[in-house]
């Protein structure tokens, strides 16, 4: 199955958090679940937040970010009746507003999963639900809202 990220051209190819052409990176990577979307992460240790052993916020928030924006290219494709995985150029989404609720500290050397729900799209904004989860724990939700870049954006 391919991944969002890997129909982003390539000029959009080296973000920190998805780029498949960031090697220093973590190359993350989304996919259709049902309605909804989701990606896998197990954090290194190297991401430890205050307390050993939880995960660093901003590398919850870094992971819902980037799970966020290739969902919203995918769910706005969807919407205008279009596969993201078979576009030669498809919607390119950026965030402008991401709302994170930290529920319980998630823990290290766990596999997590980042979903991400649709609550609407209008014109060049989509608006998201998303969670992290540790095996069935939800350790973080937001709220997300990630605009598309115009065609001739830079
Ligand atoms: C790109 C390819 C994929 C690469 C994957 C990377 C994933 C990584 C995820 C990220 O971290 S993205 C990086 C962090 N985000 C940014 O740097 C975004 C910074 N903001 C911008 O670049 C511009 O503000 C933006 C392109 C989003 C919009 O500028 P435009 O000049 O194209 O649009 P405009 O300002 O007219 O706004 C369009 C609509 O969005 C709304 N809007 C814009 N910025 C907003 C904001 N900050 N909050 C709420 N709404 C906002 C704006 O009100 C308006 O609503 P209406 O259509 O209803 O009038």
């Amino acid at each position: 199955m391919k991944a969002f990220q890997d129909c982003y051209p390539m000029k959009y190819a080296h973000c920190y958090g998805c780029g498949r052409e960031n090697a220093m990176g973590l190359q993350l990577k989304s996919y259709w679940n049902g309605v909804d979307t989701q990606a896998h992460f197990t954090p290194g240790m190297q991401y430890s937040g205050g307390v050993p052993g939880h995960v660093y916020g901003g590398m919850i928030a870094s992971l819902l970010d980037c799970h966020g924006t290739a969902s919203a290219a995918a769910f706005a494709c969807r919407e205008r009746g279009k596969d993201m995985t078979q576009e030669a150029n498809p919607a390119r989404f950026v965030t402008v507003s991401l709302s994170v609720n930290f529920k319980r500290p998630t823990p290290q050397g766990v596999e997590l999963c980042m979903r991400a729900q649709l609550l609407g799209v209008e014109g060049r904004k989509v608006r998201m639900s998303l969670c992290l989860l540790a095996g069935d724990q939800v350790c973080a939700t937001a709220d997300m809202l990630a605009i598309e870049l115009l065609p001739e954006a830079p």
